[in-house]
């Protein structure tokens, strides 16, 4: 077996260790992540997230892979953001997927990285077809000399299994603020401005497309949004404005999903910029309309919907809140 590094930045040091695919980094993975910080400083080690590339099913069986709630690069900056001092990325490809279970404990997790901490999941399972499990991680821990073992419990929130599963489900279903609930932060989508059709601003509505890091976006429609831009002066600054996520069916179906957001009081050239969109409330799903005309009219009114949304989320408020919006 060949193992080839790359950019290791950080000296080859003992691992305090936790291993996943931390799609959407939620806050179960987070609570991990804070565990393995934890007893890093205790012991003395280095915190350190293994994760995969691409995700182990996208790989194994493409047509199952479930839709990525994170490309890559927002999985690496929301990791980053945990405080944990290093990601150990593993390609995942057939050579990797081949390894035996007990291989993958002695040669990598022990010889290649010294981990002398490790958490895992409750449900993790490793090795060729998956036959590494708790049980077999225990045996090792066992020995002397070995690494010392914890298992994570399941992460709930209101007696709900905190899981990239359930908030895939929840953004499917339009439900934003469980999707939340689950992520700790509002559900964000990032990628670069490119050119679109030209057509929003001739109808009023200049839409800043953004350029898709994963090809199936775990939800669709129309939403309230609040959008940062990293290559702005104020990159934590949130603009107010809507998006629409879907396929545009009304101009011409462009057959896989195109994110464009139109900002609120807002006329800057921003193409090539790196956006953050941040989906708060999903204000309804996507349509064909019989013309341009008719679009446009809807479109005023998503609008005029949003800003109805944000009045209502920046009063402060000391009761109880409950509303009720109609449609026709
Ligand atoms: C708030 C909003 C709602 C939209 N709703 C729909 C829709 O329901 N159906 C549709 O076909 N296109 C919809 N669109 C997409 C428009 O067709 C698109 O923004 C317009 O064609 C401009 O595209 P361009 O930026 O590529 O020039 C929506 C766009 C926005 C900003
Ligand atoms: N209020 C705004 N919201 C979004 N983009 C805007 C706005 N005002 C100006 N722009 C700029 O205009 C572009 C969108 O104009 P549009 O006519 O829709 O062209 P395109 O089809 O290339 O997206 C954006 O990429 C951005 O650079």
């Amino acid at each position: 077996m060949l193992i080839t590094r790359r950019a290791a930045s950080t000296a080859s040091q003992p691992l305090a260790l936790t291993i996943g695919n931390f799609d959407g980094v939620h806050l179960g993975h987070q609570a991990m992540l804070a565990q393995v910080k934890q007893a890093a400083e205790r012991l003395g080690l280095t915190s350190c997230a293994m994760t995969f590339e691409p995700h182990p099913r996208e790989f194994l069986a493409p047509d199952q892979a479930p839709v990525r709630l994170t490309s890559l690069r927002e999985k690496l900056s929301l990791l980053a953001k945990t405080g944990i001092a290093r990601a150990q990325l593993i390609h995942f490809n057939l050579a990797f997927a081949s390894i035996p279970a007990s291989t993958f404990i002695s040669r990598i997790l022990r010889r290649e990285l010294d981990v002398r901490w490790l958490l895992i999941g409750d449900d993790f399972r490793f090795g060729a077809n998956r036959s590494g499990d708790r049980m077999l991680l225990q045996q090792y821990a066992a020995q002397a000399d070995s690494f010392e073992l914890e298992i994570m419990p399941s992460f709930c929130i209101n007696g709900l299994r905190v899981s990239s599963t359930a908030i895939r489900e929840a953004l499917a279903s339009g439900d934003l603020l469980l999707a939340k609930t689950m992520l700790g932060r509002d559900y964000c989508i990032s990628g670069r401005v490119v050119d679109g059709d030209k057509l929003g601003k001739k109808i009023g509505f200049p839409t800043a497309n953004i350029c898709l890091e994963h090809n199936h976006p775990p939800l669709s429609g129309i939403f309230v949004v609040e959008v940062t831009d990293q290559d702005s002066q104020q990159p934590d600054r949130r603009l107010p404005g809507v998006a629409s996520l879907g396929t545009r069916p009304t101009i011409r179906d462009a057959g896989k999903p195109v994110l464009e957001v139109h900002l609120f009081d807002f006329d800057k050239e921003i193409y090539g910029h790196r956006l953050c969109v941040h989906f708060l409330h999903k204000l309804r799903d996507e349509a064909k309309f019989a013309d341009l005309g008719i679009l446009t009219r809807q479109i005023a009114q998503d609008v005029v919907d949003a800003q109805q949304f944000f009045l209502i989320k920046n009063i402060k408020r000391n009761i109880p809140l409950e509303v009720y919006s109609f449609h026709p």
